[in-house]
């Protein structure tokens, strides 16, 4: 059994990852618990908590950047491989020195490539929960609450909870945003879809695009054409498979509610605790079903 706590809060770019670290740690110290605030971003610029640990002291995206010529993605692979290769130095021995009552909590970068195509953050979460390390952890997927980037966010977050294998939350971000602004039928729909989102695609026939958007009425001049009922279809298997995992609900998080913020960590808490009580598990399952408080 783990003794030592730790969350790695994920999910893509902008999604109030760092906001929600700093809402976290602020909690934390009202109530006078102790953090260890560790930033894996290489390219993060301003924080309101100083890192304890921040990768910018091993290696920097504008470093990589400039001096292999790499772009921002493969830049931020290579800064996580270097990581990889460095971890014993650079994370451990600090790591090691942290005593059990502080939660340990991880700031990851944005490009969700991380966490849906290349096994680097499960070979670093393998890293800290075993060994001398041994940290119960527990994944934290952010999205904001923004309706043309949900469906693509639950495939990611999906994505992250089957590779990490981790007592997994989810958090819908930024409610202050919509305050009074969303109507409740509507918030439900983000916080427990069901396949009725996907509805509205086209039942039947082909849909023709044409170039310029011009629809001269003749397919021939079409630039590409979709097959109406297969894309439904295909939009319904996949909402159907989304519902199926029960993975889809979210806690709501408003960072300037110190309600809202405590509510999230005691989930995170119960996660990790139900995680260990499940120890040892069979692959898949400790997957962790976040409700709405
Ligand atoms: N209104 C509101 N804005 C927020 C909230 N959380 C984050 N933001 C804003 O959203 C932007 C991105 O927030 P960050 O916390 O930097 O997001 P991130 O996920 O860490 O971003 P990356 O590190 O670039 O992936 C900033 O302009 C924040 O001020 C929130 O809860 N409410």
């Amino acid at each position: 059994m783990g003794s030592k706590y730790g969350m790695i809060v994920m999910g893509p770019a902008g999604a109030g990852k760092t906001t929600f670290c700093s809402a976290l740690i602020q909690h934390l110290r009202n109530n006078k618990r102790s953090c260890f605030y560790i930033n894996l971003d290489p390219a993060a610029e301003e924080f309101v908590y100083e890192p304890d640990i921040d990768i910018k002291e091993l290696i920097t995206l504008e470093d990589v950047m400039e001096e292999l010529h790499l772009g921002p993605n493969g830049g931020l692979i290579y800064c996580f491989e270097f990581l990889l290769e460095n971890l014993d130095d650079f994370l451990t021995e600090k790591l090691e020195t942290v005593t059990e009552e502080y939660l340990i909590i991880i700031d990851m970068p944005g490009q969700i490539e991380l966490y849906t195509h290349v096994p680097i953050v499960p070979a670093l979460v393998s890293h800290l929960r075993g060994g001398s390390l041994n940290i119960s952890m527990c994944a934290a997927y952010l999205l904001e609450i923004d309706r043309a980037k949900f469906f693509a966010g639950t495939l990611s977050a999906m994505s992250a909870m089957l590779m990490l294998e981790l007592p997994h939350v989810n958090i819908l971000s930024k409610m202050d945003l919509v305050k009074g602004q969303v109507a409740r039928k509507e918030l439900k729909r983000f916080i427990d879809p069901d396949i009725s989102l996907l509805q509205d695609a086209p039942e039947s026939g082909l849909v023709y695009e044409y170039k310029d958007g011009v629809d001269n009425g003749d397919p021939g001049d079409a630039q590409s054409v979709m097959a109406g009922e297969s894309f439904a279809r295909l939009n319904r298997a996949v909402g159907q498979l989304i519902d199926d995992f029960s993975l889809v609900s979210f806690l709501k998080l408003d960072v300037q509610d110190e309600d809202s913020v405590g509510a999230v960590l005691s989930y995170i808490d119960d996660a990790i605790q139900y995680h260990e009580a499940q120890e040892p598990r069979e692959p898949n399952d400790d997957l962790m079903d976040a409700e709405m408080g």
